[in-house]
């Protein structure tokens, strides 16, 4: 197998003596001595040769900081691909249409690709070295015309500047949701009179500002702790950064290289780029499907093969990679260095924004290895308890995994499909009732031509749904107004997806509920608290952190929900990033913040949210803004019922087992399970039932008082008539349960021994955020609702304060 390295060194035509990663006459970072605000990065060594070199590492220190919402590139940012060679392909298609469209297949990824790697690096290289100017330009010029002579559709085409511009246009307006979702975002006055946290509004509206700020020093925090880590952090150049050397002999090695010659090394090189992206692909889907919803991987990797590279960050010349995005930072628990290629550059970059979540903590072997994050353990939300609590019904079970309806597969030797201009390919997205327009073959022909493989195994002439309602969309299709993207995810009440706004282009994810009565009415339910909370006047900083929904619609007996786009679910980003390791004490502390605001809305609409875990709370693609998502089971305070099975169980509070009263203090409760499994990777109370899960309460949090207990409805399935705990056993030789009596009458494990890192000696800045982070899980897990803090009271807490 070619390594990427290999590859690299092939494509910039390195010989084995340039420099690597492990040169020591590399610049390298180190932790500052002391007197040096903690964690600050200093260069301690500078080959005196270097003093360029210096300055432009000092300056890609901060890229990753400064730019991470741009570096972050996902399938969104690819779709700029298809608009852009759509619209270029709009002319094209005005004479010779068919033929054109077999060329473009054939050459897009090569000519395309080609283009805009040359053309962003150059405009990056003009800007450092303004003399070089004209001579770029000539060059450009002079390449855009042997471009076009190579093209049969020069002319009509109009000139490649015209999508170079939009290019690099649509880049600039796609740089991350953030900006646009807060364009999007109506703004609501503060001046309301309904929450009971009035008071308190005006000082979250500064927290709001400080959020802000927070949210931009997420990396900067976490660059702090990891140059405060035992080991130390260190920040070096990759072997394919460029020297000087390189950046003023670029254009040099350009023009001397002949047409054959350059077509030949692109062929090339797309060949190992696709060959590297399948081998990621196939690798990580192999080990995402033991794991995880197949279809979340796919997400990633379909976004990989539909755009191979981003541009943007890479120093390059018609598409020879001779630069690097920025540094690596190269965080104490994953030392290995990245080399960087543009197919890759995407991994690359989440793996760099890695350092802003992974702490310096190693694996903590926990002797508790129940509360692993663990696949077996993730029956805490199941369909059994929807089951048992009515939201499901015995017909709702899943008969099969669902994802295998939704999922792409990616054939053995993947080819882009080609069109027949007799036989129509694009018959997969026939049945779609806006199909048969111009707009929708424009989308299909990107699709197509950007190697998005479609699943092959599926049967148009299957209904719609599968057996478990489940809707068969495909990729490419236009539901309603929405042309969908890929798959995200799948719950047991949909299958979630992302799209575009045909007309507006505007990146969405759609929530498709499943084609069965009780899932309908739940989707409907959804809608209706979505509506409440957008309605519900507060600051626009509380609400930013709920999903925000954005339309509803029917399609093929599927109510459709749709929503602002995110990355990912914690759940994913702790598995990704964090299993058993957790994310950065930062990381915490600005989710903690985002969550308890988002509590403080919700509380303020009075809905109870009733399902608050990792999988509904979701990140965007910088992963410093989190919305709490799936408000499938919430419900308006009044309409609680007393059930045993409310809230997935991990994260369900006791007074919900034990058939207390309850109120937004389950919310609470959850968030506190969230935050302890955020920090550690594991959960808090991975109990195997309810009883085991009372269990686990009174080890960490002590007895329930006889107050609580006598206002209980269950109490008995847990207690005996002297209020003693009874433990429930399976006796494996009678095959039954067994009741024992399991006295527990002081707490005999402690949330701090929870959250410590094991073997790693904590600096005292650290530990002294961690006890708080300790104070913090333990107010949230009160087992008395009424003592349990409030959202509001939460985010006075000094844990949400900044370092
Ligand atoms: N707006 C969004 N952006 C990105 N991903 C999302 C978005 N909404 C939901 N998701 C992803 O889709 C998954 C399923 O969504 P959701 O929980 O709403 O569906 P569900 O069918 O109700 O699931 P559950 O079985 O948990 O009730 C989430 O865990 C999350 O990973």
């Amino acid at each position: 197998m070619v390594t990427e390295s290999e590859i690299n060194d092939k494509k910039r035509g390195l010989e084995p003596s340039s420099p690597t990663i492990n040169d020591p006459k590399k610049i390298k970072f180190e932790s500052p001595p002391s007197g040096k605000e903690d964690g600050e990065v200093e260069e301690v060594a500078s080959p005196p040769h270097t003093q360029r070199e210096t300055s432009s590492s000092s300056r890609l220190m901060s890229p990753s900081r400064n730019q991470s919402s741009s570096l972050l590139r996902s399938y969104h940012d690819n779709n700029n691909g298809h608009r852009t060679r759509k619209d270029d392909r709009k002319d094209d298609r005005k004479d010779d249409r068919k033929d054109d469209r077999k060329d473009d297949r054939h050459s897009y990824s090569s000519r395309s690709y080609d283009r805009d790697y040359r053309d962003r690096s150059r405009d990056r290289d003009r800007d450092r070295d303004r003399g070089r100017d004209r001579d770029y330009r000539d060059y450009r010029d002079r390449d855009r015309e042997r471009e076009r002579d190579r093209d049969r559709n020069s002319k009509e085409r109009g000139g490649s500047k015209n999508s170079y511009e939009r290019d690099n246009r649509d880049n600039r307006d796609n740089k991350g949701y953030d900006s646009r979702d807060n364009r999007n975002r109506p703004s609501f006055s503060s001046g309301n009179n309904i929450s009971e946290d009035k008071n308190i509004d005006r000082k979250d509206e500064v927290g709001a500002k400080e959020d802000t700020n927070l949210n931009n020093d997420i990396i900067i925090n976490s660059e702090k702790l990891l140059n405060s880590a035992p080991q130390s952090s260190s920040i070096q150049k990759s072997p394919s950064e460029p020297t000087s050397t390189n950046e003023h002999t670029k254009p040099a090695i350009i023009i001397e290289e002949d047409e054959e010659t350059k077509a030949k090394r692109i062929l090339e090189e797309n060949r190992l780029q696709r060959q590297l992206i399948i081998e990621k692909y196939s690798k990580d889907n192999s080990q995402l499907q033991q794991q995880e919803h197949p279809t979340i991987t796919t997400t990633s990797s379909l976004s990989t093969i539909t755009t191979p590279e981003n541009p943007q960050n890479n120093s390059t010349i018609d598409g020879i990679i001779l630069t690097t995005p920025s540094t690596t930072i190269t965080s104490a628990i994953s030392t290995k260095a990245i080399v960087k290629s543009p197919s890759n550059l995407e991994s690359q970059i989440e793996e760099e924004d890695e350092s802003i979540i992974i702490e310096w903590r190693k694996d903590q072997n926990s002797d508790d290895s129940s509360a692993a994050l663990n696949d077996n353990d993730e029956s805490c939300s199941s369909e059994e308890d929807l089951k048992k609590r009515g939201k499901i019904k015995d017909e709702d079970l899943k008969a099969k995994p669902t994802t295998s309806s939704v999922s792409i597969k990616l054939p053995p030797k993947p080819e882009p499909i080609k069109a027949k201009p007799s036989a129509p390919i694009f018959d997969m997205f026939s049945d779609s009732p806006s199909d048969e327009t111009d707009d929708s073959n424009k989308n299909n022909e990107a699709l197509i031509d950007a190697n998005v493989v479609v699943n092959p195994s599926i049967n148009l002439s299957d209904n719609w749904d599968d057996a478990d309602g489940y809707y068969k969309f495909r990729v490419g299709e236009i539901m309603d107004k929405y042309q969908i993207f890929s798959p995200i995810g799948s719950g047991v009440f949909s299958t979630v997806v992302s799209a575009k706004e045909t007309k507006t282009n505007e990146d969405v994810v759609i929530k498709i509920i499943r084609n069965r009565p009780s899932m309908h009415r739940s989707g409907l339910k959804e809608i209706e608290i979505l509506q409440k909370i957008a309605n519900t006047p507060t600051s626009s900083n509380q609400k930013s952190h709920c999903i925000q929904m954005k339309d509803h619609f029917n399609y093929r007996n599927h109510l459709c929900i749709v929503f602002e786009p995110m990355s990912m679910s914690l759940h994913q980003l702790i598995k990704k990033y964090g299993k058993n390791i957790g994310l950065s004490l930062n990381a915490v502390r600005v989710y903690a913040k985002q969550l308890f605001l988002a509590l403080k809305h919700i509380k303020n609409s009075k809905i109870l949210h009733a399902d608050i875990k990792p999988d509904n709370i979701v990140v965007n693609e910088a992963k410093n803004t989190i919305k709490i998502v799936d408000f499938g089971s919430a419900g308006e305070i009044h309409e609680s019922e007393i059930t045993p099975y409310l809230v997935s169980r991990f994260y369900r509070a006791p007074e919900i087992i034990l058939g207390h009263k309850y109120d937004y203090a389950i919310d609470v409760w959850s968030v506190g399970c969230c935050l302890a499994e955020f920090f550690t990777g594991k959960f808090l109370f991975p109990g195997k039932t309810n009883n085991d899960m009372i269990r686990l309460f009174m080890e960490y949090r002590g007895a329930f008082t006889k107050k609580i207990l006598k206002k209980s409805e269950f109490v008995s399935n847990h207690f005996n008539e002297n209020l003693i705990f009874m433990k429930q056993e399976i006796d494996n030789i009678e095959k039954n349960v067994r009741k024992v009596p399991h006295d527990i009458t002081k707490p005999t494990k402690d949330i701090l021994q929870f959250l410590l890192p094991k073997n790693v000696t904590i600096p005292d800045q650290d530990m002294k955020k961690l006890i708080q982070l300790k104070d913090l899980i333990e107010k949230c897990t009160i087992l008395d609702p009424e003592k349990r803090i409030t959202p509001s009271e939460a985010l006075n807490h000094e844990f949400l304060k900044p370092f």
